[in-house]
């Protein structure tokens, strides 16, 4: 053995190096969680790039997440000296390079732009209102789900067939043709085409994926078990005559049914394909046995399912902590104490942790108590960098300047900054570009042509227009990030934020210098530096983006963002039935076989130490609401649990508790008449101070005006006399 295959295969046990050296044909790795698949897949690379003498060129690795992506580039280059240039990275990013290059064939631009759901819902609203149908009875967000779920089964507007009596069909059948055909009108693609349109390019153009097909001629899958049929059907159209196709997988860790992941695509792969190789890894290296033993004993209850063996060596560990509290309020007092405890003791920081829970909505009473004692955490999915509004607005203007066919992003800032540009001019725009078959961006240049116009409407809109295509012009000229300080001062878009949104004006701008900080990072690693390259990345940023590898923070996130992932010490909240199992799936068997499954994932992201929590009562819905405890909690075996003391958290009121060591102690700095100093504003004089959930601080700055700034969050000063 050389030195690199001695690297590649090191500590890999006997089914892992036989997995790692498989070189041509189908293979299967089929195993459970923490038996080192992702491992097994990187490796592999490297090993055909290694020892087969693969060309990198000829690799093609698909995930879902693209941490998961980044994790898996990391990895290889570890262990290869070459630069890496196999294409590594998510399903949807691999379609949309793909797409890149042969957007032409299909009728779209290059330039093209990805829609994100907002996008989706304004066009489908507009849409309906063009066809009379009523979107409060209907809300577009259901249009859009059965429009979504019909692309990723591969349906075509025109394959669409109208179930019986179902009102829903009906409509979309009349929606969902419309809807694609704008889009192309838009020259856009939404993230379902990024799957679909590729495999109906593979199928209309036998040429195109035979040319593929020798390009990438090992394909990798990491998740197999999550691709829906699109995702399933992409990976075969991308597999040659050589059949080179690994994947792996584990059965027991599907939770995308929902989204039309179908399990089916991993148990059939042995029908797909007669002679794979199928490769079973049974040791855990990840999880204390406990914590190992808990997750078999409630997936063990899923009827429909293949029994696997899996074992860990890294010993028992310590028991899995339960804590029953009485209010979810007081299940995140007792997260926050612990977790402030484990971080004191010096075994684990807080880089460590990872909160997960079943909806996005319960991170918020953990936000809460978490912020009120100062401890660090991150979120992730939920409040997105790319969610909130002002990054939403510039990514458009960028988004309109790259592609004037854009009309979801013409919309979105044709009045934002506020130009007087109304609802009313808006319709008359679009009125006249359909009128005359023009794109909305045309129609906006044109204005003093539409006769439903007056002057001063009309010169409103072209001045728009035109200020747009400076942008294009000095888009040539300048760099991204320079573009974007632009854009914020001839707009007025800046001045309008400082005007209208007093002290959050700050952090507003501050995101958007975050914005154009990750465009300075985008030209450092692109040679090409190009508009439309950064706005795909931007458009195919998954939610497990947001999560950075900041050493000190605990990690809150859903169970669904939590795949593929591991933390030394896990907090899983909310084992309330009704909570988890989800309410919508009490009814169904095979729905909570999914929660079940998702239970699953919960338990074996962690690795030392693992704290099941629930509550008796929530606050859900405006409302107290008394919760049983969940099924999976008796699946587990009581020998493995130990049973926190209520009495320890069960007598605190958190939201006193916390009132009286930090914020209370905070406010006490600050008097009425004390002069403070703001980055933003200056030296300021506080006229009140407040106590209403926080700290309220009203402060006269010296440009004369009165800011109301919670004390928690203002970063003042003390101005020393
Ligand atoms: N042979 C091995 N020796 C030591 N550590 C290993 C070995 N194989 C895997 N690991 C480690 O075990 C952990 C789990 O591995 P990995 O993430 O690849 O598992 P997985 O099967 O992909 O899990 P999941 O199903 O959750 O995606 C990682 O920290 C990995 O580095
Ligand atoms: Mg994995």
């Amino acid at each position: 053995m050389n030195s690199t295959e001695n690297q590649i295969l090191a500590g890999l046990n006997q089914p892992q190096k036989e997995a790692v050296m498989h070189f041509k044909g189908p293979a299967l790795v089929l195993a459970g969680a923490g038996s080192g698949k992702t491992r097994v897949l990187t490796r592999r690379i490297a090993y055909l790039i290694a020892e087969y003498g693969v060309n990198p060129g000829n690799i093609l690795a698909m995930t879902f997440t693209n941490k998961a992506a980044s994790e898996m580039k990391e990895r290889v280059n570890k262990l290869i000296s070459e630069e890496m240039r196999s294409w590594v990275g998510t399903f949807h990013s691999f379609g949309a390079t793909l797409l890149r290059r042969e957007a032409e064939k299909l009728g779209f631009k290059r330039n093209f732009s990805i829609y994100d759901t907002s996008d989706q819902k304004r066009m489908i609203k507009e849409i309906m209102q063009d066809l009379n149908i009523d979107t409060k009875k209907t809300k577009p967000s259901r249009v859009l789900n059965e429009i979504s779920d019909a692309k990723n089964q591969l349906i075509r507007p025109e394959d669409y067939k109208v179930e019986k009596f179902n009102f829903l069909s009906e409509l979309v059948s009349k929606i969902y043709p419309t809807y694609q055909q704008r889009m192309k009108e838009s020259n856009a693609f939404d993230f379902d085409d990024l799957i679909m349109k590729p495999c109906q390019l593979f199928t209309e153009y036998p040429r195109i994926k035979e040319y593929y097909n020798e390009k990438y001629k090992y394909i990798l899958v990491d998740e197999y078990q999550d691709v829906n049929h699109a995702q399933y059907r992409l990976s075969q159209l991308l597999t040659g005559i050589d059949n080179n196709i690994f994947v792996v997988g584990d059965p027991d860790q599907s939770i995308y049914g929902f989204r039309g992941a179908d399990i089916n695509n991993i148990l059939n792969f042995e029908k797909d394909f007669a002679d794979a190789k199928v490769i079973r890894l049974e040791q855990n290296y990840r999880s204390k046995e406990n914590i190992l033993k808990a997750a078999q004993s409630v997936i063990k209850n899923n009827s429909s399912r293949l029994d696997k063996d899996l074992w860990s060596d890294r010993g028992e560990g310590d028991s899995i902590e339960f804590f029953e509290a009485a209010t979810d309020k007081e299940e995140a007092g007792f997260i926050m104490e612990e977790a402030k405890k484990l971080n004191r003791a010096g075994e684990y920081n807080y880089g460590d942790m990872v909160v997960l829970y079943r909806t996005n909505a319960q991170s918020r009473s953990i936000e809460d108590v978490l912020r009120r004692n100062q401890v660090p955490y991150q979120i992730v999915g939920g409040l997105k960098f790319y969610d909130r509004k002002e990054i939403k607005d510039i990514v458009a203007y960028l988004r309109l300047i790259n592609n004037p066919a854009d009309t979801a992003a013409l919309l979105r800032i044709i009045n934002e900054p506020a130009r007087g540009i109304g609802a009313k001019t808006i319709e008359r725009v679009q009125d006249y570009a359909y009128a005359n078959n023009i794109s909305l961006f045309q129609s906006c240049l044109e204005s003093d042509h539409n006769p439903e116009l007056t002057k001063a409407y009309s010169s409103r809109v072209i001045e728009f227009a035109e200020l747009i295509e400076e942008f294009q012009e000095l888009e040539n000229e300048i760099t991204i990030d320079k573009l974007v300080s632009k854009i914020l001062s001839k707009t007025g878009y800046e001045s309008e934020i400082i005007s209208k949104e007093g002290p959050k004006a700050q952090e507003r701008l501050e995101n958007i210098g975050e914005l154009q900080s990750a465009m300075r990072e985008y030209l450092q690693e692109n040679d090409d530096g190009s508009l439309a390259g950064f706005l795909e990345e931007v458009a195919l940023i998954a939610d497990i983006d947001t999560m950075e590898d900041k050493n000190n923070f605990i990690t809150l996130m859903t169970l669904h963002s939590a795949k593929g992932l591991e933390f030394p010490v896990v907090f899983l909240a909310g084992l309330d039935e009704g909570l988890f199992p989800h309410g919508n799936s009490m009814d169904d068997a095979s729905e909570i076989e999914e929660e079940r499954r998702l239970c699953y994932v919960g338990i074996t992201r962690a690795q030392d130490k693992l704290y099941i929590l629930r509550a008796k009562n929530r606050f859900r819905y405006g409302e107290s609401k008394y919760y049983a405890p969940s099924r999976f909690l008796n699946e587990i075996p009581d020998s493995l649990i130990n049973c926190e003391d209520d009495e320890d958290y069960g007598t605190i009121d958190i939201k006193d508790k916390s009132n009286n060591s930090s914020i209370n102690a905070r406010s006490s700095n600050y008097k009425e008449g004390q002069k403070i100093i703001h980055p933003s504003w200056g030296i300021g004089e506080i006229k009140q101070v407040k106590e209403d959930r926080g700290t309220k601080l009203t402060i006269r700055f010296k440009d004369g005006k009165e800011r109301e700034l919670l004390a928690e969050y203002a970063p003042l000063q003390p101005v020393r006399r």
